[in-house]
């Protein structure tokens, strides 16, 4: 898509002239996204994969958190790299004359934009993955449009859900287990690396991160689209998981957030187990840290994450999320045959990040940082424009001096 399309996508036939966007933050997160960014960013991923070989993949594609991160990055490999029909879930949020709408809105836009321009069917389901209402749309959906589906992406990263049974609300936490946990963390705005001291997650803590980011919704998300029969036979489906190193082992996989990875992986044999039947089959993939909206809210992994990126790029072996799904899809996934997987049954992206020189590499420069010579030893820079980037700004080609419309429309949602 040309920088012309998208000001069709994003202006309409008629001129409007709107406002200036510029990036607002409050704390870890960007309040403001821009519509032309966003569709810049997009294409950038489109562009990738365009770039690189066909995939022998899925032809029907469901993605549920489609918007940002690895599931939008699933959804642009399946449909550009497989010309897959594709069906994304994700949260409203449009915009007005004064507001912006989330990047994800943008994103979502602009990639539905292009889909259809490329020949692909392509069709957006907001609403709140977790509510029973929006399965029900979605099955509805692909019943009309697509007849079934042959693989099924299962990428919401949330800090809440709302149970659709009982009506009670669980929040996840980021937090160690057992005792309190204290190491270096950034602000990754001002470069200022200080202690953190994370106080343990409670029992109660621990069982709600569970609730929200542990398996049980994706469970719920297969059982209804396998009772309403619109899984093919040989359905796949995949959802995400993360290990990492030394450094963020007890704020990430031995803490709370951890405990809901174990359940996600659970839930993934588990799935596995029943789809086999038919020929259908299950994984958690294990992908690299980078920077995401999600990642950038938990504690130290900011900082582990700008050390991890400068060794990577040093090294030659920089992914961000388009080159590990692309990497997914072809090396693992549908590269023919049985992927491989680890002794857990996960299949592993994450090789690299834990490559014994890398992780070797960053622990050397672990012990070494502080606020005086942070820029020289990691990509803190690269990490703080790749985050603008996730809401649009700070993207080459893109004029943030001109007026523009934040009221942007999804083509084809409901
Ligand atoms: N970023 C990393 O470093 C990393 C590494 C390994 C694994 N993962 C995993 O990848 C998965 C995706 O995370 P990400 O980093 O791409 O995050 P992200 O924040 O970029 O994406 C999360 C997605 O979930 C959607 N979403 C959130 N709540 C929703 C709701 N209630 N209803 C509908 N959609 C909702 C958002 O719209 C978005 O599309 C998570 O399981 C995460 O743990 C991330």
């Amino acid at each position: 898509m040309s920088i012309s399309s998208y000001d069709a996508l994003l202006f309409g036939s008629e001129e409007k002239s709107n406002m200036i966007i510029k990036p607002r933050t409050r704390g870890f997160i960007c309040t403001t996204s821009h519509p032309a960014g966003c569709a810049a960013q997009v294409q950038k991923q489109i562009d990738y994969v365009q770039s690189k070989p066909v995939i022998e993949g899925p032809k029907n594609v469901l993605v549920i958190g489609a918007s940002t991160g690895y599931g939008l990055a699933a959804r642009i490999t399946t449909a550009f790299g497989a010309k897959a029909n594709t069906v994304g879930v994700y949260r409203p949020s449009s915009g007005s004359e004064k507001r912006t709408a989330s990047a994800g809105w943008y994103n979502s836009a602009a990639f539905e934009q292009a889909a259809q321009e490329a020949g692909l069917k392509s069709y957006s389901v907001t609403g709140d993955a977790f509510a029973k209402e929006t399965k029900d749309k979605t099955i509805q959906l692909i019943k009309e449009k697509l007849g079934k589906v042959d693989l099924v992406v299962y990428s919401v990263a949330s800090a809440r859900k709302t149970d659709p049974e009982t009506g009670e609300t669980y929040n996840s936490v980021l937090k160690p287990i057992g005792k309190p946990f204290t190491n270096k963390t950034v602000n990754f705005h001002t470069g200022e690396v200080t202690d953190i001291t994370l106080e343990p997650a409670t029992e109660q803590e621990i069982r709600e991160t569970v609730a929200v980011m542990g398996g049980d919704d994706w469970e719920a998300w297969i059982e209804a689209l396998r009772a309403a029969e619109v899984l093919s036979e040989d359905v796949t489906t995949i959802s995400f998981s993360y290990i990492g190193s030394e450094i963020t082992k007890a704020v990430y996989r031995e803490g709370s957030i951890g405990r809901a990875k174990d359940h996600l992986e659970a839930t993934a044999l588990k799935l596995n187990d029943e789809l086999q039947s038919t020929g259908g089959r299950a994984y958690v993939v294990v992908s690299k840290g980078l920077v995401t909206q999600s990642s950038s809210a938990i504690p130290i992994v900011p900082l582990y994450i700008s050390s991890l990126y400068k060794t990577m790029k040093e090294k030659g072996i920089h992914e961000g999320c388009i080159e590990q799904t692309y990497r997914l899809f072809t090396d693992r996934l549908y590269a023919g045959g049985e992927p491989p997987v680890d002794e857990a049954g996960r299949i592993r992206i994450d090789d690299w990040e834990l490559r014994e020189d890398v992780q070797a590499e960053v622990v050397k420069i672990w012990d070494q940082v502080t606020s005086d010579n942070i820029y020289d030893l990691t990509d803190l820079e690269g990490y703080r424009k790749e985050f603008f980037q996730l809401f649009g700004f700070e993207t080459e080609g893109v004029d943030y001096d001109a007026d523009v419309d934040p009221d942007v429309k999804v083509p084809n949602s409901i």
